[in-house]
């Protein structure tokens, strides 16, 4: 059985080599989808029977890793120096990434952020990062 959570982020981010506007300093509303995949909880009377775990247990990791690192912060590219110079004097909550902030990019970190932190017997299948309405990446912790 698989059950998904959401949550919604808003953070800064810029693709300094891109072509397009993306090169700009500017924002977006994410949107990140966790994906969890286990049993039925059996135990009969107990609080989760029934889930394969509670949606707010999995609201709680989403918020405190993926939400409380980036939301109103801002993701740079390790190798951006420039940007990275003048966001790290400017903001206070920076995620600094190994590869460029991309929709893919984030993915991956949301995934590597929940992957051990889920309870026993459950595991996390899938993230996907909503950059815009339109546009999203899928990360099941292989490709
Ligand atoms: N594979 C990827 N391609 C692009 C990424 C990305 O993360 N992965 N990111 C961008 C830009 O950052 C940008 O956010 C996308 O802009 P755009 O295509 O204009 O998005 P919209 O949803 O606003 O576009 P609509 O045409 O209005 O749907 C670019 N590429």
């Amino acid at each position: 059985m698989r059950i998904s959570r959401k949550i919604e982020i808003d953070y800064g981010h810029t693709l300094p080599n891109s072509f397009s506007f993306c090169n700009q300093l500017h924002g977006h509303r994410g949107v990140i989808v966790a994906t969890v995949e286990g049993k039925m909880i059996e135990r009969t009377g107990g609080d989760e029977e029934g889930m394969v775990m509670d949606f707010k247990f999995l609201k709680e990791i989403m918020v405190e890793h993926i939400h409380d690192k980036l939301d109103h912060g801002f993701a740079v590219w390790k190798e951006d120096h420039e940007d990275l110079e003048f966001i790290l004097k400017r903001n206070s909550r920076v995620l600094i990434t190994d590869e460029p902030p991309t929709a893919e990019c984030l993915a991956k970190w949301a995934f590597n952020q929940l992957r051990h932190r889920l309870p026993e017997g459950v595991l996390l299948r899938e993230v996907r990062w909503y950059e815009t309405p339109n546009n999203w990446a899928d990360y099941d912790g292989i490709q």
